[in-house]
């Protein structure tokens, strides 16, 4: 028989139940106790639906409170002392480091005052991890057992699960050094903190673990040789103790095939691989998998949202069962689910015909068991019928073919892609217009969005408030942030994105050939989750999209309102796209359709107009090459289509968070503003390389995922610093990104003291 495995299941529950409880918890209104109770609960369900589909291998630890590599920093209390030293419990600790922490002395507890730790990407994917940070004073040892502990938590259920935990080289080669201590090389800490990941494991099989699965994601990457050579003594170390449950390594989102050589003969069980995103590694892994290891063949993906074609993964596993046998073929998802929405189920106004394309995580678990069961030789032959059905449907759907967005695609020239004329004349024609002192501030768009809006948006969807009174009320909205950024004097206003329930789900909804759910949430970043639209067909622009909004909030004032908008890579990364096209047509399909929401928006009269493009760097391959470097240009091109379309008089602002973004890919857009993240980063060498770039950068000067308050004086020796690398004549004022997840108190005061920053620089500079 072969059997079926899971990589990892969503944690966020099927009704978001988990963020619910942990902010509540943050709001003080859930006990800890209340907040364990339903962590417990959603494992527990995860683990019985897994068995109840009849998955053979179902993973456990899988479970995060905010995300599994902070996970394993508390576990190896790989805790900064800025942290340690609250001593707080230690829930408390964890969701300091995750999201920082601020709170006022009581009788009975002092002040907290911490920033978060650093939050990246998750290699290419839209999640995003709290990186590990390390430092000589670093001391591994082992904070209660997270894993043994859910582990028996399962086992008490009567479910035998195989835990995963992220492997040692993947933890220090994602983490950093603390700015204590930079020359600290993370990877030199590997021997410290092998015999932790031993003591774990050992312990895990005490309890019964028979198997465990370790993720070692960075072997997609192109490593530097000590990191190989780390990989090797990692997994030997692990070969020569005796007590160790069988180890799976797993690599997932793209082929291993440079590090393949490593690989071959470590002492491991098994080998997972993700065939999913390069299936065109099989012919060459299947050299590196020994006379007594199995393969784990992942086969259903767990980044989209497409429905599984049976006939193909069958054929494709069948090839490695020719080869390896029945008993040493595992049919897997190809990386962890958490990627997915939860259950398709509960979709209940998705359309049936595009319903039946679709696959979320609950409907993968039978994907698996079902292509399993085929190449056993059980008959699943309705199954496979249906599945047929459906992948033949989809390709002749009229819903997916549109001549005349492929014929404008086809189209596109050189000359749509550039502006009229080169930065320092587009410049020279708008400072007349726009007349802004020197270090002007502005916000990148979104305000906070409090309850009042979500009640209000649900009512409008719900059909019990109409039309014309939602619109007053989002007009209400708009002039209330209007009238607040006016009172707390920004320079550059925005009308604050109340109308948004998220950024792209927004523009998707309005855009034909995009599909939205309901209830499709997934988890972008601790209790932060976004319900990506789908990609189903060649996408266009009916009508204009926020031109409505613009205008009004434009009317109601005198200073400039900056027309907001999400870039066509963006939307086409934070959507589930399309299978069947590749990304650069759906990506200038997009363009084209913004381009014409920008020229709309000129034409009413809006003269800044911001673009933003936050997930342009987790587009960006894995691997340097030819791909990279094509994406690069095309990338870069599709938000020049969208934009170029305008005079020069129009100011044009792009905006990046969450990555390390290299300067040349945002040179190449062209944008006369760009703000970027980077209060976290605090990094003199990026700041130089935009010293000599003409066009004006915004350093973000605070977290906006932190409730945290910098004072006056804090953005004053940030700017200080930065003025020490960037000029004062092209320096905008701005934190690192939208305001939406914030509360009001928090940023008025925050954006108050960034004003009164500017205003003292202003000042010393007029001197
Ligand atoms: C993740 S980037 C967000 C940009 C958007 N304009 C906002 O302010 O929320
Ligand atoms: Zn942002």
């Amino acid at each position: 028989m072969v059997q079926s495995a899971v990589l990892g299941f969503p944690r966020i529950g099927p009704n978001r139940e988990l963020k619910k409880a942990t902010e509540g918890y943050w709001n003080g209104k859930v006990t800890v106790d209340e907040l364990q109770k339903v962590a417990k609960d959603i494992r527990a369900s995860n683990w019985k639906l897994q068995k109840a589909a009849g998955v053979d291998i179902i993973p456990s630890n899988d479970f995060s409170f905010y995300d599994q590599v902070l996970d394993l920093s508390l576990l190896f209390n790989v805790i900064p002392d800025r942290y340690s030293k609250y001593q707080l419990p230690s829930l408390d600790t964890y969701f300091a480091m995750g999201r920082g922490l601020q709170r006022k002395a009581t009788e009975t507890e002092k002040t907290v005052d911490v920033t978060a730790l650093e939050m990246v990407k998750w290699f290419d994917s839209n999640y995003h991890y709290v990186r590990p940070t390390f430092s000589h004073s670093t001391t591994f040892k082992l904070n209660g057992q997270k894993p043994v502990d859910e582990f028996l938590e399962a086992k008490e259920l009567g479910i035998q699960t195989r835990p995963v935990l992220l492997g040692p080289v993947s933890f220090l080669y994602l983490g950093k050094s603390d700015k204590d201590s930079l020359d600290l090389n993370p990877l030199s800490l590997l021997d410290k903190l092998l015999p932790l990941y031993a003591e774990i494991l050992s312990t895990l099989s005490a309890a019964g673990a028979t198997d465990v699965q370790l993720d070692e994601p960075i072997l997609v990457l192109d490593l530097p040789q000590e990191v190989l050579a780390a990989i090797k003594k990692a997994y030997s170390f692990f070969g020569q103790q005796t007590k160790l449950p069988k180890i799976t390594l797993a690599s997932y989102f793209g082929t291993v095939l440079p590090n393949l050589d490593t690989i071959k003969g470590l002492p491991v069980d098994s080998l997972h691989f993700d065939f999913v995103r390069a299936p065109e590694q099989f012919e060459e892994v299947i050299s590196a998998v020994g006379p007594n290891q199995k393969l784990s063949v992942g086969i259903v993906d767990g980044r989209n949202i497409w429905k599984n074609n049976f006939a193909k993964s069958s054929q494709f596993v069948n090839k490695a069962i020719s080869i390896f046998g029945a008993d040493r073929v595992i049919v897997s998802t190809s990386s962890s689910l958490l990627h997915t929405p939860v259950d398709l189920a509960n979709e209940k106004s998705l359309d049936t015909e595009l319903k039946n394309y679709f696959s979320f995580a609950t409907q993968k678990l039978d994907e698996v068991v079902t292509i399993a069961k085929h190449v056993s030789g059980e008959d699943v032959s309705a199954a496979l019928k249906s599945n047929a059905d459906a992948i033949a449907a989809r390709q002749t759907s009229t819903i997916i073919n549109d001549a005349k967005v492929q014929d404008r695609v086809a189209s596109i020239d050189s000359k749509m892609s550039t502006r009229a004329a080169p930065f320092a004349e587009r410049l020279a024609e708008q400072e007349p217009i726009f007349n802004l002192p020197l270090f002007p501030t502005t916000t990148i768009g979104s305000f906070p969005q409090t309850k009042d809006i979500r009640i209000n948006r649900n009512k409008f969807n719900k059909g019990t408030i109409s039309a014309e009174e939602y619109e007053a009320f989002i007009n209400s909205e708009i002039e209330r942030v209007i009238r607040f950024q006016e009172e707390i004097d920004l320079d550059v206003l925005v009308h604050g994105e109340p109308e948004r329930n998220d950024m792209v789900q927004y523009f998707g909804e309005q855009l034909k050939g995009y599909a939205f759910t309901t209830n499709g949430w997934v988890q972008s970043y601790g209790s932060r989750y976004v319900r990506p639209p789908i990609i189903v067909g060649d996408l266009s622009r009916p009508k204009a999209m926020s031109v409505k909004e613009s205008v009004y909030a434009q009317s109601i004032t005198k200073k400039h309102v900056k027309g907001m908008l999400t870039g066509p890579i963006t939307c086409l990364r934070w959507s589930f796209p399309r299978d069947d096209v590749d990304q650069k047509t759906q990506a200038y399909q997009l363009a084209l359709a913004l381009r014409d929401e920008v020229n709309d928006l000129e034409a009413a009269g809006i003269k800044i107009i911001q673009v933003d493009e936050p997930a342009i760097r987790e587009g960006l391959p894995l691997r340097a090459g030819a791909e990279r470097s094509d994406y690069q240009v095309w990338a870069a091109e599709a938000f020049r289509i969208a934009t170029s379309g305008v005079t020069n008089k129009t100011q044009i602002h792009s905006h990046f968070c969450y990555s390390d973004l290299d300067p040349n890919h945002i040179k190449a857009l062209d944008a006369d503003v760009v703000s970027i993240e980077f209060s976290k980063k605090d990094d003199a060498g990026y700041i130089a390389e935009f010293r000599d770039y003409p066009n004006h950068i915004g350093l973000g000067l605070f977290d906006i995922h932190s409730p945290r308050v910098p004072s006056k004086e804090e953005f004053i020796t940030k700017i200080e610093t930065i003025l020490k690398t960037y000029p004062a004549q092209k320096f905008w004022v701005n934190p690192d990104c939208g305001l939406k997840t914030r509360g009001w108190e928090e940023t008025r005061q925050s954006l108050t003291n960034m004003v009164a920053a500017a205003k003292y620089f202003r000042e010393q500079y007029r001197k």
